[in-house]
């Protein structure tokens, strides 16, 4: 992800905490529900995290939302839900965005889950990477010289 924005590897977690990053872990329960369309397990929320990872039961619950539609995240065997959080929207400028979700009940299941926040430590100020304010700059004044050269281009095709 670090990557992603043009960072070195390391850059991207340490801007977040580095080897300070707390790891929280949450256990959800969620009993069977006589009338599962009439109630949501956890509203919509985006973690307040940097990173979450989520270890879900076998019973479909997690839904994502993209565009104002809700979608199943489907159930994948030993496989691990990854969200990107509030913390990790901030750091990256806006570039990666934090995902809304919420999840459903089951009329006749349990449904568990067992999500580990990755947060910052409490005393960290978190910012956007100053790399990606630069990246942003750059980009603007490369708009901005395109948009000149532009404007020459056009001034010199009338006079
Ligand atoms: O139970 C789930 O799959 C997600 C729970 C959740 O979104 C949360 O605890 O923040
Ligand atoms: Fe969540």
């Amino acid at each position: 992800m670090s990557i992603g924005l043009g960072l070195e590897e390391h850059e991207l977690k340490e801007a977040a905490g580095g080897d300070n990053l707390i790891h929280m872990l949450k256990i959800n329960y969620y009993p069977p529900c006589p009338c599962p369309d009439l109630v949501l397990g956890v509203p919509p929320h985006t973690d307040m995290s940097f990173l979450t990872l989520l270890v879900p039961n076998d019973v479909q619950g997690l839904q994502a939302s993209r565009h104002d539609q809700w979608y199943d995240v489907k159930y994948v065997p030993n496989a691990l839900v990854i969200h990107i959080g509030d913390q990790m929207e901030i750091v990256s400028n806006g570039k990666y965005k934090a995902v809304l979700h919420r999840t459903t009940v089951n009329k006749d299941k349990t449904r568990m889950s067992w999500p580990v926040f990755i947060e910052p430590p409490p005393e960290q100020e978190v910012g956007p990477h100053p790399k990606t304010i630069a990246w942003e700059e750059h980009l603007v004044v490369k708009r901005m010289v395109s948009r000149e050269n532009h404007d020459i281009h056009e001034w010199k095709k009338y006079h």
